[in-house]
This record gives C-alpha cells, structure tokens and sequence, in this order.
C-alpha cells in the first residue's frame, strides 16, 4: 500500500485487524512541524492567469495546511507563522530566529521533522544556512513555489506535500538540509535559483540527491560536505552575526563600493569576481589595503557553474585572500559570517570553504 493510501484515524474504534493495522499506521505516521516564513508558496494573485504578478507572502499557514487534506495521510502535520514575508526580504536575524526554532524543535522527542516554507529568492541561502547551524540528523526540508496557489498550474501544493513527505521520511534521516521543489531532492549546500520564471527553478550543479514521487523518496547519492551533524557551527551559540559584504564585478568597476563597505565595518568583502573568480587590475589595490586593515577578502565568481581556484587568476597566497571555491556569492558571504563568530584567520577560513 502506498503512503497515500493509508486509512483515516475515524477507522480505529474498528476491532477488526484490519482496522487495527490502520490504527497502528495512524500511530506510526511521523510528525512534522511547518515553519512558515512567506513567499509565493503563501502568495495569492488576482486571478488564475497570474502566475507572475501577485503578492507574496498573504495566506497564512494554517490555512495552507487546511487547504491540503493529503497531508493528513502523510504525516501529523502542524504549522507555526515565523515570519509573512517575501525572502528578498530576509535579513541576519531572520536567519537566526528561524534557524534556533529549527534547532529547538529538532531536539523535541515529538518531532521527526521539519518543513520551512520560503520564498524562492533567498531560499537556497536559507537552506544553507540551516545545514551549517542546526546539529541534528531530523530531515530538514526547505520548500517554496514558483507560482502562486490561486495560479493555474500552481506548484506549491505538490511541493509542499513533497516537502513534508521528505521531512517526514526515515531514510531522510542525517542527509542534512534539502530543497524539495519540481520533485526534486536538492542538497541545500549545493542547489540555487537558477531560473526566475519556471517551476524547474531550482538546481545543483552537481546534481540533485534524488527525487520524490507520490509519497517515496528515491536517493541517487548522499552529500559529502560537512553539515548539520558534523558542523563546527552551532546556531544555540549564536547570537550575533558580523558585517559581511558582496562586491560585484563588471566591466569599469571602480573602488567605490570596496572602500565604502569597508568604512561602513565590513568585516570581510565576497568579490563576486568575473570568470574564474578575476579581479579587475584597478581593484586588486583597495581590496589588498582592506585587507591590510584586517577585513578578509574572499575571491569568489559572479559565473554560476564551475569553481574557483586557489592562486590562479590572482596570487592568493601572497595576498592572504580565501577563494570561495563553488560557493556562489551570497552562499560564500554566508559561510564567512560563521567563520567570523569563530574568530576564523584567512587559513581557517580556506580550510571551511574546501570542507562545507
Ligand atoms: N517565487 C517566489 O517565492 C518569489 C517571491 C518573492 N520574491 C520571495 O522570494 O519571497
């Protein structure tokens, strides 16, 4: 019998085996906590042909929870409202108070997994975010839509019912944080938004984990980077994350921007940097004196595939530079802000770059 499947609870008065067995898979059934946040999953658009303009982050949770009766057969399903915003929004500290609700409910014997509803555009940061703070193997399932409920085609019932199933699931369990959209497992580390305007929107360059369909998970490979368990990062002791900034890389780009960030108290700049990571000739100076006033530069690359290496393009060694290797840069700014609450040298930080 397929997940889906399994019989309603009102069967249990029943002293039939059968009936006893659909008790016993009712009992079983996991339990998944729903931490919404906004986005368009919780978006609502004036009519179905919208599928690109409407606004973001409206209906609550309980009522997409209520709207989705399948997800009584998955799992004992309830939700919480963290946030009702759109995530272009999001900020540090939404980082951390969503990442310590993560972390509390996983240590909760009642709680098997977690789902966090979000809006695409700074999902896969969120993701990873999670995947390097929260210390436990509960599956952590991270899931947006591309198109609003009130859309036509509308994907966020299937992906949310996907990300519960998934969270939900024990052969989920220690494979860290996924990004659960399009039928696809995602690892958090490795996936991004790649596309603005398709449901297919999320990928990894190295591939997805594997996929879930009607209610079974089916697994390709595991990631191999650091995460939740095995993380040197601790959401519980954190409180505070320090000032890290992107500089974006273009032809004519100027200093400006380096020197501002670095009088506004950036602690470390990610040069989003042309093709391999490149520096344009004009900007290797003001990123080497940010650099002699203690801010770490991290030389990461504005193409979105392939990765950065060390001491090519420019002498990273000589510089005390850290490449970001594949991190994109607004992942990289991430791990570096981690790395900053461990009073992480420019080695240290090179070293989690290659691990996580
Ligand atoms: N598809 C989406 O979720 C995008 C909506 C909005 N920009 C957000 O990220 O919340």
């Amino acid at each position: 019998m397929g997940i889906l499947s399994v019989p309603g609870a009102a069967l249990a008065q029943d002293a039939s085996p059968a009936a006893a067995q659909a008790a016993k898979a009712q009992t079983a059934k996991p339990n998944v906590v729903v931490l919404a946040t906004g986005g368009t999953i919780a978006g609502a658009g004036a009519s179905t042909v919208n599928s690109a303009t409407y606004t973001a982050a409206k209906v609550p949770v309980d009522k997409l929870l209520a709207g989705l009766p399948e997800l009584a057969q998955i799992a004992n399903v309830r939700g919480e409202q963290v946030f009702q915003i759109a995530s272009e929004s999001f900020t540090n500290d939404n980082l951390l108070t969503l990442a310590k609700r993560v972390s509390q409910l996983a240590k909760q014997s009642d709680v098997d997994g977690i789902v966090i509803t979000h809006g695409t555009d700074t999902l896969a940061e969120t993701a990873y975010f999670l995947s390097l703070t929260v210390h436990t193997d509960k599956p952590i399932a991270v899931v947006g839509s591309m198109r609003p409920g009130t859309a036509l085609s509308a994907d966020g019932a299937l992906n949310l019912v996907n990300a519960v199933s998934v969270a939900g699931s024990k052969d989920a369990r220690g494979k860290g944080v996924f990004v659960t959209m399009n039928d696809e497992i995602n690892t958090a580390r490795d996936v991004n938004k790649d596309i603005n305007i398709q449901t297919g929107a999320f990928k990894s360059q190295w591939g997805p984990l594997g996929m879930v369909v009607e209610g079974k998970n089916y697994w390709f490979r595991a990631p191999v980077k650091r995460h939740t368990m095995n993380s040197e990062f601790n959401i519980d002791n954190i409180d505070k994350l320090p000032q890290v900034d992107i500089v974006y890389a273009y032809g004519s780009v100027q200093p400006t921007a380096v020197n501002a960030l670095v009088d506004a108290g950036a602690k470390a700049i990610v040069h989003a940097g042309t093709g391999n990571g490149s520096v344009a000739d004009r900007m290797v100076k003001p990123l080497q004196d940010a650099r002699g006033k203690g801010v770490l530069i991290v030389r990461s690359a504005r193409v979105p595939y392939g990765f950065v290496l060390r001491n090519a393009e420019q002498p990273d060694d000589k510089y005390d530079w850290v490449v970001a290797h594949d991190m994109r840069p607004e992942k990289a700014r991430l791990l570096t802000m981690l790395a900053l609450t461990k009073g992480a040298n420019t080695k240290e930080l090179q070293r989690m770059f290659w691990e996580y």
